[in-house]
């Protein structure tokens, strides 16, 4: 168990420096912070399930996630929020939707990038004892 204790810890501090590196990219601004409902009254009415970047990293503090899988999960999530609730050919619409797939392609591109898979595999194993 303790060693178990030793991977999920470093898992998350693996996910905390890929979630700040995302939240620094000047590009990916409206996706640090939930969506304000003030700004945007529709909002809650059309997306059921609201992500942002500063909820990822206080997941990753609550120990929410056990492998790299299951917060990429949540990075989809933002994506798919983001294309559901901007789908149009507007260009403020397009805009908001290529930002999104470039979040997707870079949090997945740092995950592979810096972890190794069968530090992944073990982190699944662990997931699916629990
Ligand atoms: C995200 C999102 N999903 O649907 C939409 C629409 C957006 C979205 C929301 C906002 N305004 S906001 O007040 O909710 C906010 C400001 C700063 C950080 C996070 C949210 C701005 C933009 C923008 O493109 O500038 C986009």
């Amino acid at each position: 168990i303790c060693q178990e204790e030793n991977t999920l810890r470093e898992l998350r501090i693996f996910l905390r420096d890929i979630c700040a590196k995302l939240a620094r990219n000047k590009q990916f601004f409206m996706f640090t912070k939930p969506v304000d409902v003030e700004e945007v009254p529709d909002y809650l009415d059309i997306i059921k399930e609201p992500m942002d970047l500063e909820t990822l990293m206080s997941k990753i503090d609550k120990h929410s996630y056990i492998c790299a899988r299951d917060f990429l999960d949540d990075i989809d999530l933002i994506v798919r929020n983001a294309l559901e609730y901007n789908p149009d050919k507007s260009a403020e619409d397009k805009h908001i939707r290529h930002r999104a797939c470039s979040l997707r392609d870079k949090a997945y591109a740092f995950i592979k990038a810096e972890m190794d898979s069968d530090f992944e595999d073990t982190c699944r194993d662990i997931r699916d004892k629990r």
